[in-house]
């Protein structure tokens, strides 16, 4: 059995090797939680669901192999402003929108509501399940795909880092977004009709592992900045970072 614990080698490729790892890439198409996830246009004409305009299926991530594919995984402890930057993000690139949230059983959430921190044992699978969700967004079509999570540990992200295991072609980006507990704290207290409470935001920042320089795939973004700030500057990053990766492919 794959172990999360180990840190994955941060460069771009999936592990060298097949050996432990466990299920491979199962299809999310039956999932509840998949069907939630909105399908809109894409620039490509297809649309994220995987029926292009003119009613044909679309190719499979891997069968494009010379695409560039993109997961930008929005992550920060709560209160950081996910929900709003992955939103943003996903309506101006016209992406898939995957909330986190959403996928959690209701088990998590029951915790969660009642003040209980999760555990790592609580994590995996839904973690297990944002991977494939992901994967999935992309086999249906989109070049892209915006999702939120905590990812609050490095085996945590190590865990979505399997993802081009599956899909050579994917590039995956973390945005980490970055504020002092105090400034969290205040939004957390200000938002209304969410599970998580203002009493969970100190545990975040407990386990918090902020990512490393090794983690090269991480873009930070202070978000103790207004919003508007926040979401130009992260736009700015992601368009920079995807040119950087096209102009890459073009030399290839
Ligand atoms: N840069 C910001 N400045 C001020 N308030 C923000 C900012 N970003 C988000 N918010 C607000 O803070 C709260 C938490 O944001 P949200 O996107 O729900 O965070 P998360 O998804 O990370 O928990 C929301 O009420 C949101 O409107
Ligand atoms: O939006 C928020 O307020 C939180 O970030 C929330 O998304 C929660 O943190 C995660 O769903 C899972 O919990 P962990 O962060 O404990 O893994």
């Amino acid at each position: 059995m794959l172990s999360y614990d180990k840190p994955v080698a941060v460069n771009g490729q999936g592990p060298s090797s097949a050996a432990g790892l466990s299920s491979g890439c199962q299809t999310m198409a039956s999932s509840p939680k998949a069907s939630r996830v909105s399908a809109p246009v894409l620039s490509n004409g297809a649309l994220s669901n995987g029926v292009t305009s003119n009613g044909s299926t679309a190719l499979t991530a891997a069968q494009r192999p010379n695409k560039d594919h993109h997961i930008w995984l929005v992550t920060g402890p709560a209160g950081c402003g996910k929900s709003t930057v992955a939103k943003y993000l996903a309506s101006t690139l016209q992406l898939p929108y995957i909330e986190g949230d959403e996928y959690h059983p209701q088990a998590n959430i029951d915790k969660m509501s009642a003040g209980i921190p999760l555990t790592d044992a609580d994590r995996w699978d839904w973690l297990t399940a944002l991977r494939e969700a992901s994967i999935h967004q992309l086999d249906n079509g989109s070049d892209g795909v915006v999702l939120t999570c905590s990812a609050l540990k490095r085996k945590y992200r190590d865990v979505i880092r399997v993802a081009p295991y599956f899909v050579p072609n994917i590039h995956l980006h973390f945005i980490f977004l970055k504020a002092p507990e105090e400034v969290l704290l205040r939004r957390v207290l200000a938002r209304p009709n969410h599970f998580m409470g203002a009493n969970m935001v100190h545990s975040q920042f407990d386990i918090l592992e902020p990512p490393t320089a090794d983690e090269i795939d991480v873009i930070t973004i202070d978000v103790s900045r207004s919003a508007d700030e926040v979401l130009a500057d992260t736009l700015d990053r992601v368009l920079n970072t995807m040119d950087g990766i096209s102009a890459r492919s073009r030399q290839q």
